[in-house]
This record gives structure tokens, sequence and C-alpha cells, in this order.
């Protein structure tokens, strides 16, 4: 088979609706799944200013232990006067903000939400079929501004809208994933035009080729700015004074919420209910949903005790880019493995479709690359600094818990929790070991 010859393989999107193919309609943009414009930094309306002047003191207010009086204070704002999508998303972040510093500003984690957060925050996630928490939208897809002319690529020129700590090591540990998104933008919009062209008869495998040879360059890009993370992080300042802030309620008993935390929706108001919410986490990106998806990476459910993990944080990412994938997912199901797969069942010894088969392997090592890097900086970020003496601080949450399972013995290490819930070391390692595994493509095809 030569490298233009068209491909004539069972490569149809199944009969469930294809994916729309205005990336719009997913609320992708240019800037894939960051926002077309900058985030709004402040609520237009004066009425929300209560939310607004407290979040602008935020660090502030939570080193001096002032913040729960302060949400105490606050009138119960309504959603009413928000408009735009942008003053929705706002919204969204200044809520989350105060949400997590609200529960996690004091000695002890706070087990009851207060009215003044509950109704605002359970309408406006709603609104954008989030789960009412901090998301990794809040704090990285709709946090950010720019400076330096505005490229959204270069970390130097991003800086985090709010913060818990007024760090600069929280700003940049936001803002970095800013910029991986950016650098990937074009992604979503060339993956999906992929697919819509290799559905044409006139299909070649030099476009299938194409395709994984740039996905595995940005793979390499995404990973070598991955490791900046070390420029302006210091793993200290994030575990002890970040992390605890980005935690959940799901599988947080020991940092002090067994039951997860109680939302207080006040008199005669919805049914008040306990939540058990994961906190945020780049799990919660769909750029890397998208990447596992087009390489037929095949997460196991119950991975390291963990449920279904990967499909559970889609109900954490904006309601658009969860579609998107699902479309994609439905309407092309383990992306383009299967297609190299019918590729080398059908065709193997031809120069051309090994040629196809090795930038596939290469787009799959791309991305078993990023989470071995990732998994090295959660040694760093993490597991080094829980077994480091002396800096676990005062009160009840997720760094004074880490710490203790650390050094309490027993291989405690493989204990730890992520904010996000799992069992951390486990489950990351297990994530990388099945991207790898997608190089087996007998498996997809048995499927
Ligand atoms: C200091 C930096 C970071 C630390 C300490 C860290 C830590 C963690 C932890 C503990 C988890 C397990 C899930 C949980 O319970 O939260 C996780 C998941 C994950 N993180 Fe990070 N992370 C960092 C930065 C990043 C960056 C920059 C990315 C890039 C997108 C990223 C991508 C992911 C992904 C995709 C997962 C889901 C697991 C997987 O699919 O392999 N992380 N992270």
């Amino acid at each position: 088979m030569s490298p233009c010859e068209p491909v004539t393989l069972s490569r149809k999107p199944t009969n469930n609706p294809t994916p729309s193919t205005t990336l719009e309609d997913y609320t992708v943009s240019s800037n894939g799944f960051l926002p077309e414009h900058l985030p709004l930094e402040r609520l237009p309306d004066p009425y929300y200013t209560p939310w607004e002047s407290l979040t602008e003191s935020l660090p502030v207010a939570l080193a001096k232990q002032t913040l729960r009086d302060s949400v105490h204070c606050l009138p119960v704002l309504s959603t009413d006067r928000l408009s735009t999508e942008p003053e929705w998303r706002r919204a969204c972040v200044v809520l989350g903000f105060l949400t997590h510093a609200y529960i996690w500003g004091g000695d002890k984690a706070a087990e009851i939400l207060p009215p003044q957060l509950t109704l605002p925050l359970l309408s406006v996630s709603s609104r954008l079929g989030l789960p009412p928490v901090a998301t990794y939208a809040s704090l990285n897809l709709w946090n950010f501004r720019t400076t330096l002319g505005g490229n959204l690529t270069d970390p130097a020129a991003l800086h985090a809208l709010l913060t818990f700590t007024g760090t600069v090591s929280e700003s940049w540990f936001y803002t970095l994933s800013v910029a991986l998104e950016a650098r990937a933008a074009h992604l979503p919009g060339m993956i999906l035009s992929g697919f819509t062209a290799l559905c044409s008869p006139l299909a070649t495998l030099t476009t299938l080729q194409e395709t994984l040879t740039e996905i595995a360059h940005t793979l390499a890009s995404l990973t070598a700015l991955q490791d900046r993370m070390h420029d302006h992080c210091d793993p200290h300042v994030f575990y002890h004074r970040i992390r605890p802030f980005l935690a959940g309620s799901w599988n947080m008993g020991a940092a002090g919420l067994e039951r997860g935390v109680f939302y207080d929706e006040g008199p005669a108001m919805g049914e008040c209910q306990w939540r058990r919410l994961r906190g945020g986490s780049n799990g919660q990106s769909a750029l890397i949903g998208l990447l596992d998806w087009v390489l037929g990476v095949e997460h196991a459910p119950g991975a390291a005790g963990e449920g279904d993990y990967h499909r559970e944080v889609k109900e954490y990412m904006p309601e658009g880019h969860r579609r998107f994938l699902a479309d994609l997912e439905e309407a092309y199901p383990c992306g383009l493995r299967k297609m190299v797969g019918e590729l080398v069942m059908a065709d193997g010894g031809s120069p051309a479709v090994a040629a196809v088969k090795e930038a596939f392997d290469a787009a799959v090592a791309a991305l078993g690359a990023f989470r071995n890097r990732h998994l090295q900086m959660v040694t760093r970020y993490i597991i080094i600094p829980s077994r480091q003496p002396g800096g676990a601080g005062q009160g009840v949450n997720l760094a004074t818990a880490s710490s203790a399972r650390a050094t309490s013995g027993g291989g405690g290490r493989e204990e730890l929790t992520g904010t996000g819930g799992t069992a951390l070391l486990p489950f990351l390692k297990q994530s990388r070991d099945e991207t790898f595994r997608a190089r087996r493509l007998q498996e997809v095809q048995a499927a």
C-alpha cells in the first residue's frame, strides 16, 4: 500500500450522531479548551461587590483566619444579575475559591457550608454543568490574565487572577496549565478535521501519519513545559500552603471530612444534603481526556481502588467539553487506535502501514512519557515534602493528614491521597501503564 493510496477500512462513524463540526458548539475556542477571550477580572455589576471585595483580600483574610466570619456577614446574593457567559464563569471562579477557603481556612475543616455560598454556588454550577466545588475550570481555565503581549503559551506572561495564598508559587501552579492548554490549542480542531478527512473516500495513510506525528510532537512540547513547574513553584509552599486548599470532600476522612460537606441551603430551601466531591485536579483536563481517547488508551474501571476515576472526572469538566469528548467517543470508539489496528491487520507488511504504526507508537510513547514526568513531579511536590519532618504545621488538613500517613511507617507512602481523593501513587502508575498498553493493537481488535 502506498502512502497516498486511499485507505478503505471500516472507520466510518457509527449510527450515533456524529460530532458537530463546529467547535463553538462545544465551547471549544481558537484557544482550545481555554476561552476565546481573556476571563473577566471582576463582575461588572456593583451588586456583586461583596463577593469581589472578599476575594480581593482572600490571602489576608485566610492568614488572619477571618475569612469564615466575613462569609457569615455576606448577603445571600442572587445569580439573576449574571448575564453573559464570562460573567457566569467569573462567578464560578469567585465562589469556588470562597468555598474552598471557607472549608479549609481554619484549624479544622468546616463541615457545613453556609447559604451565603451554597445558594449562588449551586445555581452557578448548575448553569455551567459543573459540580458545586472548585474544579480545573475555575482554578485554571477561567482564572488568568496576561502581560508581556498576551502570549498564552508563555507561562511567564500569565498570572492567576485569584489565589488562596498570594504566592508566586500558587499563581505559577495554575497558569503553567493554562500555557499547556494553549500550546495544545490546535489539537481539538486538528483531530476533529483529521477524523473528517479520514472518513472521506480519499483518505490517505499520509493524513493519518501526519496527524499522529503532530500529536507526538505537541506532547513532547507539553512534557518539556510541565518540567518548568520547578521554575517558580516551590514544593514546600505547594505541599503545605497551596495543596490543602485544593482538596475536595471525597475520601477526606483523615483530613477531617468523614461525612463530606453539608450544603446548608437555609430554611425552606432545596433539599440540603451532604456531598462528597473530588477537589480540583488537572485530571479534570479535557485535553488529556482527548489525548487518551484519540490514542485509544483504556483506563480500567476500579483502577487502584478508584472506581471509574477517568470517566467520573468528566463530570467535573464544563458541559460543552464533556459533550465534545462524549460525542467523539460515541462516533469513533477507540479513536485512531482502532484505525491503525485495522490497517496493520489488513496489510501489516507494507512499509507505508509500518510507518503509520511507528507514528502511532511514538504518539503513545509521548503520552506515556508525559505521565512518567508527571509522576516525577508528584514525587517532588507531594511524596518528598510529606516525609520531611517538622513541616506539617498546625490544624487538620490534607498536608497534615498526608504527612501523618507518610511517616507512620508500614509503607504509608502508598496511602497518600490526591486532592481529587485518589490513592495517588498506585492510581497514577496504573494510568501510566494503561497508556503504554495502547500499543497492543490486537487488544482493541478483540474488544
Ligand atoms: C505540582 C504539580 C502537580 C502535582 C503535585 C500533581 C498531582 C496530581 C495528583 C496527586 C493526581 C491524582 C489525582 C488526584 O487525586 O488529585 C494528579 C492527577 C493528574 N494530573 Fe497532576 N499534578 C500536578 C500538575 C499537573 C499538570 C501540570 C498536569 C498537566 C495537565 C497534570 C495532569 C494530571 C492528570 C491528567 C491527572 C489524572 C491522572 C492521569 O490521567 O494520569 N498534573 N495530579
